[in-house]
């Protein structure tokens, strides 16, 4: 018979722990999940909030019953718990897993301080918010986004398939990958766009001596490139000190690629400028639309609205005659006399199909969402 997990053992009680301990409990209420983090303040939330069934009296308190343990700190930190953890005394049939968003140097060190002798798969849930804190877990935050997991020559079917079992709450989808594929792979599409998000803002930042208004007329396009440098700072200096050799590559890539886009502009080549922005507009609309990997992990509905007071409450009214739960709501655009857009945030899909049906049914403002 294929073993049980009945405890885990969770270090690290932020975003991503918090929300995978939530998946788990959704599909394994009777798994119990000991909790700890450096943080004890995030703990005793995550406690509160029934994250977790217990707080750990330290770090490895009662992690010798554990069947599973999860790493969720930044990467840096990862390591450094991996090297602790090699002197604890652990199940036989221990099962370890972290959720960091690099993983060559994690896998490699793990192979060097386990080997054959405890199973450690790496893992990393490819969904994530720029908020942080147990407060923001979900658990749905995962669902249909990828799940990449970095098996290795260590790594036996069973271990795999027990751990894919456990997280099943997720409603991931789990994809195998080398570490090393994982790092080129999320260094191009999740690691390197974060430091040009964050650039982007220093950018800005530089020409707010000269034109102080710079702040408020940042509309649309600006903050919707930009919404990821909000993230965690300590978060992603881990990163990109873990995926170091990769980001270097792509840093030589991206200044081929300004210097190529430079040429057209000062070149005034309006052929080549359509084509640039046509094959990147075909491109980024053929990524999968709902699914949650690809798009930041929300569902956004917009309005259109008339700019009058009152307006905001016109529209949450409905929505609360049918008991339709908005996370978020801001306006995007409001000019004298013409219509603004308001955006509302729903938590599911579903949420959002019906929000949009019901502001249909009350009102003649015109919705979409992309
Ligand atoms: N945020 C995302 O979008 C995202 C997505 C996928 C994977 N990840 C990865 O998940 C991991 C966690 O990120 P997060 O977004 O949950 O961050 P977070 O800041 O929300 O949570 C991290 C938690 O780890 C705790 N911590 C730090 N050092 C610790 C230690 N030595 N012992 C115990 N606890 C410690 C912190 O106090 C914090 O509560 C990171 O490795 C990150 O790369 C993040
Ligand atoms: O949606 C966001 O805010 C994220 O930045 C999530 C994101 C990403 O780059 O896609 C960030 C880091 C993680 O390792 C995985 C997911």
């Amino acid at each position: 018979m294929e073993q049980q997990i009945e405890k885990i053992h969770l270090i690290g009680l932020g975003l991503i722990g918090g929300s995978i301990a939530l998946a788990v409990k959704q599909e394994f209420p009777d798994v119990k999940i000991v909790g700890y983090d450096i943080n004890q303040s995030q703990a005793e939330i995550a406690k509160t909030l029934t994250v977790i069934d217990e707080i750990a009296p330290n770090q490895f308190g009662g992690i010798e019953t554990a069947d599973l343990i999860i790493l969720a700190t930044p990467v840096e930190q990862t390591l450094s718990i991996i090297s602790e953890l090699s002197s604890q005394h652990l199940k036989e049939s221990v099962i370890i897993t972290d959720v960091g968003s690099t993983k060559q140097k994690i896998s490699k060190y793990a192979a060097s301080v386990f080997g054959d002798g405890v199973q450690f798969i790496g893992g990393h849930p490819m969904a994530g918010s720029h908020k942080s804190g147990v407060i923001a877990a979900k658990a749905h935050l995962f669902e249909n986004a990828f799940y990449i997991l970095t098996p290795t020559v260590h790594t036996s079917h069973a271990s795999l398939r027990i751990l894919q079992n456990v997280l099943k709450g997720t409603k991931a989808q789990f994809v195998e990958m080398t570490p090393a594929e994982h790092d080129e792979v999320t260094g191009v599409i999740s690691h390197f766009p974060h430091i040009v998000a964050a650039s982007l803002v220093h950018q800005a930042g530089r020409f707010e001596d000269s034109h102080p208004v710079i702040k408020r007329l940042a509309a649309g396009g600006f903050r919707d490139i930009t919404r990821i440098a909000s993230s965690s700072p300590a978060m992603w200096r881990d990163i990109l000190i873990h995926n170091k050799d990769k980001l270097l590559a792509l840093f030589d890539d991206w200044q081929y690629e300004m210097n190529r886009v430079r040429e057209l502009v000062d070149g005034l080549n309006g052929d080549a400028l359509f084509s640039y922005f046509q094959e990147a507009k075909d491109f980024r609309d053929g990524l999968p639309e709902r699914e949650k990997g690809a798009i930041p992990s929300f569902y956004d509905l917009y309005v259109d609205v008339p700019d009058y007071p009152g307006v905001i409450s016109e529209i949450t009214g409905y929505l609360a005659m049918e008991e339709i739960s908005i996370t978020n709501i801001r306006i995007i655009e409001t000019r004298e006399e013409i219509y603004g857009v308001l955006r509302l945030s729903f938590q599911t899909d579903v949420d959002r199909e019906r929000a949009q049906k019901c502001i249909e049914k009350y009102t003649d403002y015109k919705t979409f969402f992309s």
